[in-house]
């Protein structure tokens, strides 16, 4: 048991956990192993042993004949294997017995972690027992398309003999139905020379009982090996409940409560889905057209200005954000210039921080961050838009998911970066003083301090974690050069260079 959450119970949540004691901002709360974790119901073709994509071509398992896996050398070492040795045995007997083929399995990838579920009732009972209890929704599910959907794993799980005596079909409809309320995205392993990875789908037992909330109060991540560990966000008080957000809180409201509604079969009453200001970011908000000042939020079937009060059908500005959405869709999001005229375009009609319009500008962002590293010689402008950029998104992330959070880790890193790039151009080109330097440099460092804080709890073995240890690298660099810089502002008549400092100075400088 526990000493950081109890589990608790009310009608409304069912069961959730609340902290034991005062938590605090970057404490560990839990870390979990997966029950199960496999590939998604609509998956193309992947190892069963590795969980890889098997592109081109694959062999059976030795062992039992039928279970598709790596050719050549076999699956990287490195990855976690799950074609367990029961398993294998079990698949050999249906081979051998029943005359089941590669080709059934290879057909039925998307049944797997479905298949592999059920097998823990004999190979796990306790833990199987605990799977079995998690909400599923199943009675809100009877009849309806998602229950048709599953019914070829219903049908391939009974072509298996895996039903005992009394099971029906019930049983193989509640397992996909607890997968889909209680999973967790997982990044697959990355595909050699890629790097890419598919997404799988993770329960956890433990972490799973964590209830949503919009404005979450914890972090999660979950590492190479597939070790879920969650963190608290910010300080959490004894007795308070432990939210994780389900959804995606770059997402406007309507969005997110589609995606609880469908995927988790509840609707949302927190916080921030009870304000149609979005606690004041206006992230789902149009521009007014009568005052062109203030912003609209819907109420039912009117769209009302919070600043002049003025009211418009839901038909007229639902249209026009429908336009912007629809040609978010359309536009190359890979281009600087399209996304530049988009943003232009629907900066007329929707709120600044309106959702599609943050969904543009963190593109954009990506796009400049990838010409300003590839170009020998980037411009100003590109380096100042950059930074206007991550410059609007900050504020919206701290409403939306204050404390620890990656997506403003990464931001604020990106920040630093340019503000010492841009620096140093225009301090090489004389166009600032030594002080001035001095000054962006400092400015620089403090923003990838506060991305370091949050970086630091990121599993080392995972894109966050690399970041986090090259940030580091960085920020030990950069500290040697602002003492150097500021050395030369204090040294009468030195013009400082920033090239004076030797790359084995700032790749190895002393840690004070
Ligand atoms: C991942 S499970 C959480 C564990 C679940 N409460 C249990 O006892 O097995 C998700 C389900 O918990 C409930 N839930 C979680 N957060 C909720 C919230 N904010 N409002 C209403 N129901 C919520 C919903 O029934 C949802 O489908």
């Amino acid at each position: 048991m526990s000493t950081k959450y109890e589990v608790k119970t009310s009608n409304k949540l069912g069961r959730y956990l609340v902290a034991a004691k005062d938590l605090r901002a970057g404490e560990r709360i839990l870390s979990d192993q997966p029950f199960v974790l496999g590939p998604n119901s609509d998956t193309s073709l992947v190892c069963f042993n590795c969980y890889l994509p098997l592109i081109s071509k694959f062999v059976v398992c030795k062992n039992c004949g039928i279970a598709p896996i790596c050719p050549g050398d076999g699956c990287p070492e490195q990855f976690a294997k799950w074609h367990s040795r029961q398993e294998c045995d079990f698949f050999r007997n249906l081979k051998l017995n029943k005359g089941t083929s590669p080709m059934t399995m290879v057909q039925n990838v998307g049944s797997l972690l479905v298949l592999r579920a059920l097998l823990k009732q004999n190979d796990s009972p306790q833990e199987w027992k605990v799977f079995s209890e998690l909400e599923s929704h199943l009675d809100r599910r009877r009849d309806s398309s998602v229950w048709e959907y599953y019914d070829n794993t219903v049908k391939f799980i009974q072509s298996l003999g895996l039903l005992e005596n009394g099971q029906n079909q019930e049983l193989v409809q509640q397992i996909c139905a607890a997968i889909d309320v209680n999973s967790f995205e997982v990044r697959g392993p990355p595909i050699p020379a890629i790097g890419c990875a598919e997404v799988l789908r993770g329960v956890y037992l433990q972490a799973t009982l964590l209830a949503h909330d919009c404005v979450a109060n914890t972090h999660m991540s979950i590492n190479d090996n597939n070790v879920l560990v969650c963190h608290a966000s910010t300080d959490i008080k004894k007795g308070e409940p432990i939210y994780y957000n389900y959804t995606d809180a770059l997402k406007g409201t309507a969005i997110r409560q589609q995606h609880l509604m469908i995927g988790k079969y509840f609707k949302c009453t927190c916080s921030r889905c009870s304000d149609v200001t979005e606690m004041g970011t206006y992230m789902s908000s149009a521009v007014c057209p009568a005052c062109k000042t203030g912003y609209m939020s819907q109420h039912g079937e009117l769209w009302v200005c919070h600043s002049c009060k003025n009211e418009t059908e839901h038909s007229v500005v639902g249209h026009k954000v429908q336009c912007c959405s629809d040609k978010l869709e359309v536009i190359n999001k890979k281009d600087e210039k399209e996304l530049e005229e988009y943003i232009r375009y629907v900066s007329l009609v929707l709120a600044p921080n309106h959702y599609l319009l943050l969904d543009a500008k963190q593109r954009l962002a990506g796009v400049l961050r990838d010409i300003i590293n590839r170009e020998p010689r980037p411009t100003k402008k590109v380096m100042r838009r950059k930074m206007e950029l991550c410059k609007e998104l900050l504020p919206v992330l701290e409403t939306l998911s204050p404390g620890i959070c990656r997506i403003k880790a990464i931001t604020l890193y990106e920040l630093h970066a340019t503000i010492v790039q841009l620096a140093k151009k225009l301090f090489d080109a004389r166009e600032i003083t030594g002080a001035d330097f001095a000054d962006e440099l400092l400015c620089a460092e403090k923003h990838l301090k506060h991305a370091l804080e949050m970086l630091v709890i990121e599993p080392g073995n995972s894109p966050e974690g690399e970041l986090c240890a090259k940030a580091l690298e960085e920020y030990r660099a950069l500290k040697l050069t602002i003492a150097k810089v500021m050395d030369s502002v204090h040294a009468e008549g030195k013009v400082y260079k920033i090239e004076d400092v030797t790359e084995e100075e700032a790749l190895h400088p002393e840690i004070d």
